[in-house]
């Protein structure tokens, strides 16, 4: 692999400064922010905003801290990150936060590095692995993915409150779990294939064993997890789902690596016909398509379909809204997905787009059959109405 002294042969593990979790987390913002910044800026849109203005402004008081709230757009564009960085130079921010979902995170990142101060993710959904990563993924106005925004540092703070993840809407908390499902697939992918992680360098076995306990600790708990947060519960088997869904997918995927499922999932976002989805929810897609590129085994295929079927992710195009796709539109999507930085060319061996194209077209009749099997009848189509 020619001189030794290249990156490549480097194995390099990434991870934010602190991680927090529990139920009230978000009380203790404040103080925990104190030792990053003295003048933060607090980037949610008006939802988020409503949910936590109270307890952020108890706890920012206890500690001292004045309150700044700046109202996130909700795409997280390019040019968004430029008007809150202008926002944190106009007003002497040293500091600052996205509260929210991984858009207003990813948001706050890329702000904070535009204008040269620290970032902390405060996660109030468990929706994604966002929060503890070093990169924001970019999107253009209209939704669709633009790139990858690397960072030489990760948030420098992650606190999750469960108790406003479990307040939330459980689909949040399912695709958070579709999310960190497709970190195992991915990175034993990469592993094999000795590939580069999202850190550009080889994975450690860290990485890539913190991908595969947040796939076990799915598996054990997150059927019960979910049924607990139906009911606004936070019980120890959501606590570990908000782990595995946030720090271990998060140091997985970062520190494993990405590789098709990801990458279907960027795919995805080149049709307006999957914007319905989560992100979570369009990578589960990608998951099975990675399984069904690789030729896995039949009972291992179809265990993961009726698994996330289960969790009320979607298995098929159907529920992407890509049921009737003739071949030009799942092109789109395979060509997206394709494109020489895409994490796909990840996968230990060789395909052609139609490969792809006809994996994304077997998903159907898997995701189908799965749900039979869990007893969910026909899958149904988005409403575009
Ligand atoms: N940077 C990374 O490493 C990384 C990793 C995974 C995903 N992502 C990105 O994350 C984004 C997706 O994040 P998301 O799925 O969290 O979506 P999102 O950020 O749009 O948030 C979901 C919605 O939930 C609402 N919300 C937040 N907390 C709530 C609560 N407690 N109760 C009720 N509603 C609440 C918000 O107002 C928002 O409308 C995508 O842009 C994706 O590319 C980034
Ligand atoms: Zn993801």
């Amino acid at each position: 692999m020619g001189d030794d002294n290249q990156g490549p042969t480097l194995r390099i593990f990434a991870s934010p400064g602190r991680y927090v979790q529990g139920r009230g987390a978000l009380a203790r913002l404040g103080e925990l922010v104190a030792d990053h910044g003295s003048r933060p800026l607090v980037l949610a849109d008006d939802v988020v905003r409503g949910l936590t203005e109270q307890v952020v402004t108890d706890s920012f008081r206890e500690a001292g801290l004045p309150l700044v709230f700046e109202r996130f757009g909700g795409v997280p564009t390019r040019a968004e990150a430029a008007r809150v960085a202008a926002v944190i130079g106009d007003g002497g921010h040293d500091v600052v936060i996205g509260l929210g979902g991984g858009t207003a995170i990813d948001t706050a990142k890329a702000a904070g590095d535009d204008s040269g101060v620290p970032w902390v993710s405060a996660a109030t959904v468990a929706s994604t692995d966002a929060p503890t990563s070093a990169l924001s993924v970019v999107y253009t106005e209209s939704g669709a993915f633009e790139s990858y925004r690397f960072y030489d540092r990760n948030p420098a703070l992650v606190v999750v409150d469960t108790q406003l993840v479990a307040e939330a809407p459980t689909r949040f908390l399912a695709a958070g779990v579709g999310d960190a499902l497709a970190t195992w697939i991915e990175a034993r992918a990469v592993r094999d294939a000795h590939s580069h992680n999202m850190v550009g360098g080889l994975p450690t076995r860290s990485g890539t064993t913190l991908a595969r306990l947040s796939w076990d600790i799915l598996w054990e708990s997150a059927l019960p997890a979910l049924e607990a947060v139906d009911r606004n519960l936070v019980t120890p088997a959501v606590e570990a789902v908000v782990e595995a869904n946030t720090l271990l997918s998060g140091l997985g995927f970062e520190s494993g690596g990405l590789a098709a499922a990801h990458a279907v999932h960027d795919g995805l976002t080149a049709v307006d016909q999957t914007h319905h989805l989560a992100h979570g929810e369009k990578v589960n897609i990608g998951s099975l398509t990675q399984l069904l590129m690789e030729g896995a085994p039949t009972s291992e295929v179809d265990a993961f379909a009726e698994f996330t079927a289960r969790v009320g992710l979607p298995t098929t195009l159907t529920e992407a809204g890509l049921g009737d796709a003739d071949d030009a539109t799942l092109d789109r999507v395979v060509a997206a997905a394709t494109a020489p930085e895409e994490t796909i060319h990840n996968l230990p061996f060789a395909f052609t787009p139609r490969d792809v194209r006809d994996a994304l077209r077997a998903v159907e009749g898997v995701g189908r059959r799965a749900r039979a099997r869990a007893g969910l009848g026909e899958p149904s189509a988005p409403d575009h109405g």
